[in-house]
């Protein structure tokens, strides 16, 4: 996992621009669908709280002037129109749930195939160059909190406005038009009340802005320190016995605390710069009635208003100043929609670089591993290892060796595809070929579907798995085939190896580069090992690196990795 001290907000994508593939998607059209009923719904429950609002005039003008009956009469309706209205919140409320799941889901299949194409995977954690800090979390948290925030944020911005449009007409209407009186002559101010509730709502949203900006930028550092914090958690429960055994716990705890100590630094900021933003909000939602009662001082004054009119002036402001203030409300979840949207667009644009293009990689049908000119480099461009050209004839047994760093497993990456820097040319039948690295995978689940891994278990039948345990040595294990367990907390270091090369037996390949896979083995097991491969894959081109000079027996030519370069 890749980790940076400073996240850095800079990419190549606009941010914005990731919100789109899902909708001009092959899923577009129930997309869309989706979006208009649940849009349709929004603007019925605007409705209903028109009629709400003609309802408290009715009912507050009949109940002042002693009509009990007549407004007691009214009641049945206020419940019926509450029904509904809750009726079209819940079922709102469902779609959009609906809509922000699929759309997660799509998005979150786009980000893994982006991410397991052109192995961006590995070339995230080995090349220091590419930044992209806890892939996991953006894959997995912050795709999920960008759908439901956009859905939310939009839908409620759409029904804001809907409602300023409907509740705008009434302020207007029953607001009338305010008396000024001016150089002798009383001009009438139409809308006032409308007007003041926009200039107050515009200015205090202009004020927020400018109070509450600096929790963007907050919000961005806070989501990636949390992460570090994350990650740091599961090195340890993958290393948890290395740790153990090295008694690292204190370590282990100044590590997270130095992560906890950035995270309760700058968690300060976001108290800060929330602390302030809600102040201002909640100041302004509290004084809102001043402002109101300030602004029908004149219509009480001229005795216009009556009580079911105030009621329904009342609904109406507030409705007006709620829409309006809209971003105000929201200030905090856009900083983090904003701040989601920067990591999320950051990291796209990472994975869409394409991978450095210096050594070609050409697919070959026939069984000859060769390579011409090839040159090794790190990723920085340091110069490595000059290979030159070399020619594995099928059938050959190699063994390459050399100093620690001189370059061995970066030959074989190179060979496997998975080494872009340096320069020349690898042919490789990869079809036919299989690489087995010095750390063995051995992903949880049966034992059987670690052995045929990264095929699916169906691929061999049960006289395959039981002779390629029993030509590795593990022949103790068959009971155990189809026991779910965490393997690799299980088998040995030397175990796992051997479960790794029972993979050979079972795929047979015609091209076998073994990376040091025998290093955790006792020699007698090693040498059983490599007999075993002689014996039930006779005719595979072997390439082994290993340090053990007694394996080279097992090989037909060598080649000697010294002072960046190779010797055969
Ligand atoms: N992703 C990487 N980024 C930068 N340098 C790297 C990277 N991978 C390997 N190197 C460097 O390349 C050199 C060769 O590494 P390599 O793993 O090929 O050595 P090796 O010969 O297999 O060593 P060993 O026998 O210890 O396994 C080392 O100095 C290593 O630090």
């Amino acid at each position: 996992m890749l980790r940076t001290n400073k996240p850095s907000p800079s990419h190549s994508l606009p941010n914005w621009k990731i919100l789109v593939p899902y909708w001009v998607s092959e899923e577009k059209w129930k997309a869309w669908g989706l979006l208009g009923l649940i849009i349709g719904l929004s603007l019925l429950y605007v409705r209903t709280a028109v009629w709400f609002g003609i309802w408290d005039q009715k009912f507050f003008d009949a109940f002042f002037a002693f009509h009990i009956g007549a407004a007691l009469g009214m009641l049945p309706l206020y419940i019926a129109m509450s029904a509904l209205s809750a009726g079209v919140y819940v079922l709102q409320t469902y779609l959009t749930q609906i809509l922000s799941m699929r759309w997660r889901l799509w998005n979150t299949n786009i980000y893994l195939q982006h991410y397991l194409q052109n192995t961006t995977y590995y070339r995230l954690e080995h090349d220091a160059r590419i930044r992209a800090d806890n892939p996991d979390q953006r894959i997995a948290d912050d795709l999920a909190q960008m759908t439901t925030l956009v859905l939310r944020l939009g839908l409620d911005a759409i029904q804001a406005v809907m409602t300023l449009l409907s509740f705008s007409i009434v302020l207007w209407n029953i607001g009338g038009a305010l008396p000024v009186p001016f150089g002798g002559h009383v001009y009438h101010v139409p809308g006032y009340l409308f007007f003041g509730t926009v200039i107050i709502s515009i200015l205090v949203s202009l004020f927020m802005e400018k109070v509450g900006s600096p929790l963007v930028n907050a919000d961005y550092q806070q989501q990636h320190y949390d992460a570090d914090l994350r990650a740091s958690l599961l090195d340890l429960r993958r290393d948890a016995e290395q740790v153990a055994f090295y008694k690292g716990e204190d370590a282990e705890h100044l590590r997270f605390s130095t992560h906890l100590a950035h995270i309760a630094k700058n968690w300060r900021k976001v108290v800060r710069y929330t602390w302030r933003a809600n102040f201002v909000g909640t100041f302004y939602n509290q004084t809102a009635s001043v402002i109101l009662w300030v602004l029908l001082v004149p219509k009480l004054l001229d005795h216009t208003l009556t009580v079911g009119t105030y009621a329904r002036i009342n609904a109406a402001f507030m409705q007006v100043r709620r829409s309006l203030q809209w971003f105000m409300d929201n200030y905090t979840d856009l900083a983090t929609l904003r701040a989601t949207l920067q990591r999320l667009a950051e990291f796209e644009g990472v994975m869409q670089q394409m991978p450095s293009q210096g050594i070609l990689c050409k697919p070959t049908h026939n069984l000859t591993v060769s390579t011409h000119n090839l040159v090794l480099n790190l990723p920085s461009g340091q110069s490595l290892l000059d290979v030159g050209d070399l020619t594995f004839k099928a059938g050959e047994r190699w063994a390459i060796s050399g100093a620690s760093g001189s370059g061995k497993s970066t030959f074989l990456r190179s060979l496997a595809g998975l080494w872009p820097y340096g320069s020349g040319e690898v042919c490789l039948n990869s079809a036919k070929s299989m690489f087995i690295p010095q750390q063995s995978y051995v992903p949880s689940g049966s034992l059987r579907q670690a052995l045929a891994y990264p095929l699916p278990p169906e691929q061999h039948d049960l006289q395959a798995y039981v002779a390629a345990l029993h030509a590795v040595n593990l022949g103790n294990y068959v009971p155990h085939l189809d026991n779910e367990q965490v393997w690799s907390n299980i088998l040995s270091g030397g175990e796992q190896q051997r479960l790794a090369l029972a993979r050979a037996f079972l795929v047979r390949p015609s091209i076998l580069f073994l990376d040091e896979a025998t290093s955790a083995m006792d020699a007698e097991n090693e040498r059983w090992l490599y007999g075993a491969l002689l014996m039930h894959l006779p005719h595979c081109t072997l390439i082994s690196i290993t340090h053990h000079e007694a394996l080279n027996a097992y090989h037909q030519k060598q080649i000697i990795l010294q002072n960046g370069k190779a010797f055969f």
